[in-house]
């Protein structure tokens, strides 16, 4: 990755500011009093929860500390990521994601059209997930999917699994916060991942970049599901849009701490009280980054539409409704060739 090399360059008004802001704004949000308890009564979780909701509201981006997760799988899993992405590419391929493994290893991701400097190991979280087999709404087919594993690391698979069940109770617990915050039952989205969820975990790489003017290691985007945890390491360079004047605000890393962050599903479902929130990473010449999204995605065959306790007469709904699967599976197969024309967002469902 010497030369410049055109897939990868921006758009001049979307090429990064170098001397990018990293503002105090994102807010650090404790969650320990309900990590490794029921709650009874929830009155004792109001500030918590007032927190949460404010932060869906100003930002759709927090961070969590105290959040249950033991930091020694995290340093398991990101120590696993880096053993694998230091192999040959000619190892590395050996797991490649292709058109009928949406699992795998791949370099080539397009996010609107331009080339994404990174490569990504994508994992799934239930085996076997259900997916549609294609995104025509005629066609009820569905597919079983499996994970490829590396054979190095030698204990990748039983790292990545530890870690994904930790993961896992935090997003539930995140999404009874958020339920709560909107007024809602604490377990009201619950029956959309408990059967057949399709999350999936990926482990990210991005590498130095000698133009990182030009580049990004992933364009700006919102994310299509529910909510997405993320670790980053200490490096640094996923940006926010901020909501407030549209500035693209740096996320200052925190030892230990999850990026928690409001994805367009969240975005119906709230009837867009809270919102989904572009974002993007920005790469540097001198150090390479690692990150591990788990992307919390609810099952192929849920409906996603306004909830039903959210619209009234005032506030009628603002999306028709859609079904996930089709959804993910018309946008996973617009990732992975440039188009000419931008990939299935929310706003096609908008509602006049
Ligand atoms: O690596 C990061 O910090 C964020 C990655 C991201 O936004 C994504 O993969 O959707
Ligand atoms: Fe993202």
């Amino acid at each position: 990755m010497g030369e410049v090399d055109p897939a990868f360059v921006q758009e001049p008004d979307h090429r990064p500011k170098l001397s990018h802001i990293e503002a105090e704004g994102i807010p650090i949000i404790d969650i320990s009093p309900i990590i490794n308890k029921t709650v009874k009564d929830p009155s004792a979780i109001e500030g918590l929860v007032k927190e949460i909701g404010t932060a869906c509201k100003e930002w759709g981006f927090f961070q969590v500390i105290n959040h249950g997760v033991p930091l020694k799988l995290r340093q398991k899993i990101e120590e696993a990521s880096r053993k694998f992405f230091a192999q040959s590419l000619e190892d590395k391929k050996k797991v490649s994601r292709n058109q009928t493994n949406s699992s795998g290893y791949y370099d080539t991701e397009h996010t609107k059209n331009v080339r994404d400097w990174k490569e990504v190991f994508d994992y799934l979280v239930k085996e076997p997930t259900f997916l549609p087999a294609t995104p025509d709404e005629h066609d009820h087919q569905v597919n079983q999917w499996t994970n490829q594993t590396p054979q190095y690391p030698p204990n990748f698979r039983v790292v990545i699994e530890e870690y994904i069940q930790e993961v896992e109770k935090l997003a539930y617990k995140l999404l009874e916060l958020i339920a709560l915050s909107l007024g809602l039952e604490a377990k009201r989205f619950e029956e959309f991942f408990i059967k057949d969820q399709t999350s999936t975990i990926r482990l990210n790489h991005y590498p130095s970049c000698s133009y990182p003017e030009l580049a990004l290691g992933v364009g700006r985007h919102k994310d299509p599901g529910a909510l997405t945890i993320l670790a980053q390491d200490e490096v640094g360079g996923l940006e926010v849009k901020r909501k407030a004047d549209q500035e693209w605000i740096g996320v200052k890393p925190t030892p230990d701490a999850y990026i928690i962050n409001v994805g367009d599903i969240i975005q119906v479902w709230s009837n867009d009280a809270y919102e989904s929130v572009e974002h993007r990473v920005v790469v540097n010449s001198e150090k390479e980054r690692f990150s591990i999204p788990f992307f919390f995605f609810p099952s192929h065959d849920s409906e996603i539409k306004p909830l039903e306790e959210l619209i009234n007469e005032k506030n009628p709904p603002k999306y028709r409704p859609y079904k996930w699967g089709k959804f993910i599976v018309n946008r996973k197969s617009s990732n992975f060739k440039k188009q000419n024309v931008e990939n299935l967002q929310i706003y096609h469902y908008k509602l006049a």
